[in-house]
């Protein structure tokens, strides 16, 4: 029997919400094999971030090239990346091994607290952006990006536009978590702009959601899936994995990586 692979290389959340962790909780749970390439390890828990203690860039390389020289994944993600040379080793194996990979522009925890510098981010901008089947930036993270205010849905889709007309990525999804209202996710490929809603859950257990949607966005890419069904699939299973949140810590909790059934 072969398994799908799917790669995150991303930071540590010792509790398990966030983070690698939690990337490899939601691929397993959609039947993929997971593997993992360290970038920070932070002390952190449902309270906030303690502390974080940076991998340097070139060990991160040899960790890259452990698994790829071994077996190459099916697709890949990126979580906290903190500083701008880490950027650099992980774009030379997405441009070398063209694997689809899925973006995940981390700047600020569910907390509050910084996970990467103002300086680091004019190179995601410049490295990874570009090489990004899927970005999938929260409103905050879409509005640092673009370099714009985002109030209404037009600066929604003039945001959209900047991600892929002008900065390259295959695909952007704009995550709408931290609006009011409705949770509406916005999807452009270049083409069309397609939407998701879902009502939104009345809960502060939301700890680690943009890590493990990504995390299924990828696993699901790795599976040979379009960016549409990935998209369906990572809504379903992230309103799912919010409703039965398991209430863990005395913050915001992380989220159940097991409850959704689909296919
Ligand atoms: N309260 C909620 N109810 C329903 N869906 C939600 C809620 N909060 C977030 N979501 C959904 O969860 C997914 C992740 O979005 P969110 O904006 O929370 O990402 P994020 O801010 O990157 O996450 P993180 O907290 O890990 O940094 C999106 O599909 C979003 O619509
Ligand atoms: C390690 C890590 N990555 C990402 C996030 C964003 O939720 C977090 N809190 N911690």
């Amino acid at each position: 029997m072969t398994l799908p692979i799917g790669l995150t290389v991303a930071g540590t959340d010792p509790t398990g919400g966030a983070g690698i962790f939690a990337d490899l909780k939601a691929m397993h749970s959609r039947g993929v094999y997971g593997m993992a390439a360290v970038t920070s390890l932070t002390a952190q828990n449902t309270l906030g971030v303690q502390d974080v203690y940076n991998v340097p860039a070139d060990f991160i390389d040899k960790e890259l090239n452990s698994i790829f020289s071994d077996e190459v994944p099916h697709a890949m993600k990126t979580g906290m990346v903190a500083e701008a040379d880490m950027m650099t080793v992980i774009a030379e194996y997405i441009r070398k091994y063209n694997i689809p990979y899925v973006m995940d522009p981390v700047m600020i925890a569910t907390s509050g607290d910084r996970l990467m510098t103002d300086i680091s981010m004019a190179t995601l901008i410049d490295t990874l952006l570009p090489l990004s089947h899927i970005v999938t930036p929260n409103l905050h993270e879409a509005e640092a990006i673009a370099n714009m205010t985002i109030r209404t849905e037009e600066d929604i889709h003039r945001a959209l536009k900047i991600f892929v007309d002008e900065m390259g990525a295959a695909s952007v999804i704009i995550k709408g978590g931290h609006l009011s209202g409705d949770a509406t996710d916005y999807l452009y490929d270049g083409k069309k702009i397609s939407t998701l809603t879902r009502a939104r859950i009345d809960t502060d257990q939301t700890h680690g959601t943009g890590c493990t949607f990504s995390a299924v966005l990828t696993a699901e890419l790795a599976k040979g899936r379009t960016v549409e069904e990935a998209f369906r699939t990572g809504k379903a299973y992230i309103t799912s994995a919010i409703q039965n949140s398991p209430g863990i810590g005395k913050g915001s909790g992380p989220v159940n990586h097991f409850s959704y059934q689909g296919d």
